[in-house]
């Protein structure tokens, strides 16, 4: 079961502290000269009330925290001659104990046919149900013992447990106390902390706890008889007593030798190379889980397609079916039982001319149409009270008033040009009233009430074999040069929405993924079975390149194939950008779950950064509507300028030459590459990078 390791360390003790120091900030001393020796082959208990320091001092020994001074030592040279059980259970719970121990089997270089050996054993040992069980399916007992399991899987020489029987009920602890026994006699040197100061009666050796430094260290059977009592609990009582009374806390561990320090503790060896089984067993392990979240897999899938599509449907386009309130005076006058008109049936400037203008312009109005359906419905009113009061109840967007002789004077403001009498000229005016509390719907009705005015004075003079020219305004729009003069606001606003959906979704794959392994102690657990942090962030990279290429591709098709957005360019190039922009994307996510130690954090962090970068890099408004100050800002975030390129790119079919385009690649690149600076920086400075908040 256990190889044997008797006087694998030689003599010297397993562990040494020496005058160990640590501090969270000025106000928060954790280890105050703390020195202990752990002896080998013994179980070294490490007693003390909650937040003493005991975890703080196992990351220590266990190399995930600096000391601020003083010296450790421990005879495990590499990170396979170190087993540690962290005091949460940092495991996946999606995976079955056959894969968790396949995983770590794979960290630690272990061959396929040493990990069923082993995973076999332990099983046995621990008393472990079948291996194909999820380990969220187990109760809380069994995932403590699946995460002792771990600790033990390459059977090191040293072991460390946070806290291994926390929880579980005392027949439970007490078998977990009976294999480390049995693993002692093996030659295995273990510490274990508990705040079940009895249950530590079954060490070798204790050390006993308080404010971050040692009472006293010693046999149990020693420190009852030193103290003359016959429980753990009343000698810890005696030392917290005389350590609140004594001026000099550490004359109190009195059985504890003082030694020179020792030579600071070298870090704990890994494997050599960069793409090492840890690398493998980090990638085998994102594809485990991407397989048993299936439906979260299959919601990163399909995200991309569900945003650009919802947001073609739902945006963009010319709202339809407005209801326009109409007073209409000239065919209200005319006792007539319906507004209708004949094309060619008369002309505007004969005398007779009666209702047809008003009749032919509402018409205009009526069936004007976008691929929605019809933009307006006419509503008519009897009086110009009854129709404002309709826009102010918001029952119409809008109330157009014809006045009674409106085709007459129409007539006769046409006909006789600059001659025209002012009572012509008065009573030939529509007059309109709108709301423009929505400027997007009053603005769309401004537009279309007087092009449809336009058009319907043009068919008129052509009745009168009149040029319609006559009635246009004298401005021609030419065929745009880029883009379409009709071009809806959604082909505007999708290249920015492409660009933003590019940029967060790998952020928020592998933000969630790793601040999820953070939260879970899980990062840090591997980092002490020696797996490098490139390898864990390279292992979420690799699967998010994967997600990265289908996420593109999906996005133009359904932006491209499906909703038709205006693409004259080249799709090599614009799938180059959108990747670009992945990337960095995938640096900010990164990022995030370096500076954040919780989820809720994370989240927050980026949904308001989300909301800053649509306001301020252009995507739901052009820059140049920006105030001046905001405006030279707005160009260094690393939206702006690729989305600008991207627009270039699809709709103006500008190459990658162009300064636009280069200068958005350039942008995406430079942000990229300041996150990953930044990512360097804190993970070389910061204390505790990986460590989550719970
Ligand atoms: N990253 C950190 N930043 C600031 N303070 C911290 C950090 N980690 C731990 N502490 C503080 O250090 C003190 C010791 O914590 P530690 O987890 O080592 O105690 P402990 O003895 O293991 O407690 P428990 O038995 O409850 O696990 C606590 O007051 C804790 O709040």
């Amino acid at each position: 079961m256990f190889a044997s390791n008797n006087n694998t360390f030689g003599e010297e003790p397993a562990v040494l502290v020496r005058k160990a120091c640590l501090s969270y900030g000025p106000n928060a001393k954790i280890l105050r000269n703390l020195s202990l020796t752990v002896p080998q082959n013994q179980i070294y208990g490490l007693l003390g009330p909650s937040g003493c320091g005991k975890t703080t001092l196992l990351n220590c020994i266990v190399g995930r925290v600096r000391l601020d001074s003083g010296s450790i030592f421990t005879k495990a040279k590499t990170t396979s001659e170190l087993g540690y059980m962290p005091q949460d259970l940092a495991l996946h719970r999606e995976l079955s104990i056959r894969e968790i121990f396949r995983f770590y089997g794979c960290m630690f270089s272990m061959s396929e046919t040493k990990i069923v050996q082993r995973s076999r054993e332990l099983l046995q040992f621990l008393e472990l149900p079948n291996d194909e069980k999820v380990v969220s399916a187990l109760s809380g007992g069994q995932q403590r013992r699946i995460s002792f399991a771990v600790a033990l899987f390459h059977d090191p020489k040293l072991l460390i447990l946070d806290e291994p029987t926390v929880g579980l009920d005392p027949l439970l602890s007490q078998s977990i106390w009976e294999k480390l026994m049995e693993m002692a006699s093996f030659g295995k040197t273990i510490i274990i902390t508990t705040h079940y100061i009895e249950e530590a009666r079954q060490a070798n050796m204790i050390g006993m706890m308080r404010k971050g430094t040692i009472l006293a260290e010693a046999p149990p059977a020693e420190l009852l008889a030193v103290h003359n009592c016959n429980y753990l609990e009343d000698v810890f009582l005696k030392l917290c007593h005389i350590h609140d009374t004594t001026s000099n806390p550490s004359e109190l561990a009195r059985s504890q030798t003082e030694v020179e320090p020792y030579r600071l503790q070298e870090p704990l060896k890994t494997k050599e190379g960069f793409f090492s089984t840890s690398f493998k067993a980090q990638f085998m392990k994102n594809l485990c889980l991407l397989r048993r979240n299936l439906a979260l897999t299959l919601f990163i899938v399909m995200l991309p397609i569900v945003q650009v599509g919802t947001f073609n449907f739902a945006c963009g386009h010319d709202p339809t079916r407005l209801p326009l309130a109409v007073v209409n005076d000239e065919f209200l006058a005319s006792g007539a039982t319906s507004c209708f008109y004949k094309e060619h049936d008369a002309c505007i400037f004969d005398l007779n001319y009666t209702h047809s203008a008003s009749c032919r312009y509402l018409d205009k109005l009526r069936h004007r149409q976008n691929e929605l359906g019809d933009l307006f419905k006419l509503v008519d009113y009897d009086t110009l009270e009854a129709g404002q009061r309709a826009v102010k109840r918001n029952d119409a967007w809008g109330l157009l008033h014809i006045p009674a002789n409106f085709s007459m004077d129409l007539g006769a403001r046409l006909s006789k040009g600059h001659n025209v009498e002012e009572v012509f000229l008065d009573g030939s005016v529509v007059d309109v009233w709108l709301d423009m509390s929505n400027h997007v719907i009053g603005y769309q009705m401004k537009r279309e009430v007087v092009s449809n005015f336009v058009d319907a004075v043009k068919e008129l003079l052509a009745d009168c074999g009149v040029d319609t020219k006559y009635g246009s305004i004298p401005i021609k729009f030419n065929e745009a040069i880029y883009g379409d003069n009709n071009m809806p606001f959604v082909n505007y606003s999708s290249p920015a929405i492409l660009c933003l959906c590019a940029f967060y979704l790998p952020a928020i794959y592998i933000g969630a993924n790793i601040m999820a392994e953070k939260e879970g102690g899980i990062i840090e657990r591997t980092l002490v079975a020696g797996v490098k942090t490139k390898e864990i962030i390279l292992a979420h990279v690799t699967i998010e390149i994967g997600f990265l290429t289908l996420q593109t591709v999906s996005l133009m098709f359904v932006a491209y194939v499906v909703f038709h957005n205006p693409f004259v360019g080249d799709g090599l190039s614009i799938a180059l950008l959108l990747t670009c922009i992945g990337i960095n994307g995938m640096m900010f996510g990164l990022l995030l779950s370096v500076i954040c130690s919780s989820q809720t954090d994370a989240a927050f962090f980026g949904v308001s950064t989300n909301f800053l970068l649509k306001f301020i890099c252009g995507l739901l408004w052009p820059v140049e509507g920006m105030h001046g100050s905001l405006r030279s800002i707005s160009m260094f975030l690393p939206l702006t300028l690729p989305v600008e390129a991207y627009r270039a790119l699809s709709i103006r079919g500008w190459g990658l030459t162009n300064k636009v385009v280069l200068a958005g690649f350039a942008s995406s690149i430079g942000w990229t590459l300041f996150f990953i600076a930044l990512i360097i920086i804190i993970c070389r400075y910061k204390r505790d990078v990986w460590v989550g908040k719970q």
